[in-house]
Parts: structure tokens; sequence; C-alpha cells
């Protein structure tokens, strides 16, 4: 990524309030383009409210968020935590389907590039149903970039899955910069943000605490780990008696 990269994303002083609570409290975010983005936090930060803003899908009670184009929403890919495939279609057949939702025609050819930079080369005519954990989660991924968006969003992509299995969603996403996609993702599992982010925003109770690269973090508050760092700049949860 170069310093001169475009901005994609320019979010500006965004909060959120549920009822007289302030879920997200004036957030400033920037993503540029091809660069890896970690939104990290404790459950419960106001992680999922912030994306959800971004994405459109709720309305900030303050603040506002400029996009790079006016159609965006049609170059912005989204992962969910459920898996948004049909099970008794291939993935092949299912990567056609959610093109055609796109209306984008996908041959066959493009199909199988996407299934090979989602390291599912060999599953194209395998029912997804059938996949294991981490080739459905590859697949959700691989559909949520059917349409070739320019921005992909990946909610804990790689939740409950085996060291492996996180490797290869590493992998993919590095894949997805490389091919010069932005992307945002929330985790709670610590080394791999540092391994994978080019930036990290850390929320604790809808405020931004932290930004950063993870090596700057890391010299800056004179820490070795992100993990460390998470836990000296979060509140412990208040213990309900
Ligand atoms: N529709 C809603 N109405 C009322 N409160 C809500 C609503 N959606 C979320 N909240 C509350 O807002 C706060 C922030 O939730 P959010 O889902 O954004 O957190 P998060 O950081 O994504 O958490 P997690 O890591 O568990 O996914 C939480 O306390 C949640 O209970």
């Amino acid at each position: 990524m170069t310093h001169q990269a475009k901005m994609l994303v320019q979010a500006n002083r965004l909060s959120k309030m549920y009822g007289s609570r302030t879920v997200v409290n004036h957030v400033d975010i920037q993503v540029k383009a091809s660069e890896i983005v970690a939104i990290i936090g404790p459950n419960g930060a106001g992680k999922s409210t912030l994306i959800d803003m971004i994405l459109g899908l709720r309305r900030p009670d303050e603040g506002q968020i400029e996009f790079w184009r006016k159609d965006y929403l049609s170059y912005v890919g989204v992962q969910l935590q459920a898996t948004p495939f049909f099970p008794g279609l291939s993935a092949y057949e299912n990567l056609r389907l959610f093109a055609a939702l796109y209306k984008k025609k996908l041959d066959r050819q493009r199909g199988l590039e996407l299934l090979r930079l989602c390291g599912l080369e060999d599953a194209a005519n395998t029912e997804a149903s059938k996949l294991s954990g981490g080739q459905q989660k590859r697949l959700a991924i691989a559909i949520a970039t059917v349409h070739e968006p320019e921005l992909v969003f990946l909610d804990e992509p790689t939740a409950a899955l085996d060291p492996r299995a996180r490797r290869e969603i590493h992998e993919v996403i590095d894949r997805l910069a490389s091919s010069g996609k932005s992307v945002v993702f929330t985790s709670h599992d610590m080394e791999e943000v540092h391994k994978l982010a080019d930036k990290v925003i850390m929320i604790d109770k809808g405020r931004i605490i932290a930004e950063g690269t993870p090596v700057q973090l890391c010299e800056q508050y004179g820490v070795d780990h992100l993990e460390e760092l998470y836990l000296n700049l979060t509140a412990k949860e208040a213990v309900i008696r």
C-alpha cells in the first residue's frame, strides 16, 4: 500500500444511541485502497454497530460518512457471521447463483479462479453442506467477493476455526488485499490481528481508544504483543453481585 492510496471511506464523528445509551461515540474512521483494517474491542464495544452504519444498515445519530463513489454499495462485499449459502448446491453453483443475484455473469473459468483465490479449487463440485467449517467460511468469503467489490467486510472470519483453517483464511485475506481490495475485519484473536492488519482500530465502550499499525501501537505503549495492550487498555467487566 502506498501513502497516496485513495481513500475509500471517511467517517467523521459517528455516534449511535440506543435509548439513552451511547454505543458509538464520536468515532472517526478512514479506509484506504488495498488496506487491511482490523476493528477490535470487547464484546459489546460497538464494532458491529459501527460497521452497520458504514454499510448503511443503521443510521448514525451524528456524524457523516463519505465514500469513494456514489454507487459504492455495488462495490462493497460483506461476510456476516452466519453462513449465507445454499447447502444443497455445490461451491461453484453457489457462486454462480450469487453472481446472478448481482446480475453478473460468472463463466466457469472466472468461478474457478475465485474458488482458487479462496483455496477451494478442489471443492468446486462439492455440496456446500459437505464442506468443513473452514471451507464454508472461505466459500462465504468467495460469495462476498463474487461481484468484484473494492471493499470487503469480514465479521470474525476465523471464529471457531482450528489453527490450519485460520491460516487458510489469513492467506485468503492477504490475497484479497494483494488483488487491490480493501478488507475491514473484526477479530478477538490478537495474534491474527498483528499478523494481518495494516491498521488496528481498538474500540471500547463506543470510543476509539487506540489506533495505528500493530508495530506502532506496540512501540507507543511499550508492549511486546497487541494482546497485552488490549488487556491494559480495555476495561474489565464490572462484577455483578
Ligand atoms: N438494536 C439494538 N437495540 C439496543 N441495543 C443494541 C442494539 N444493537 C446493539 N445494541 C447494544 O449496543 C452495544 C454494542 O453492540 P455491538 O453489537 O455493536 O457490539 P460489538 O462490539 O459488535 O460486540 P461483539 O464483539 O459481541 O460482536 C451492545 O451493548 C448491544 O447490546
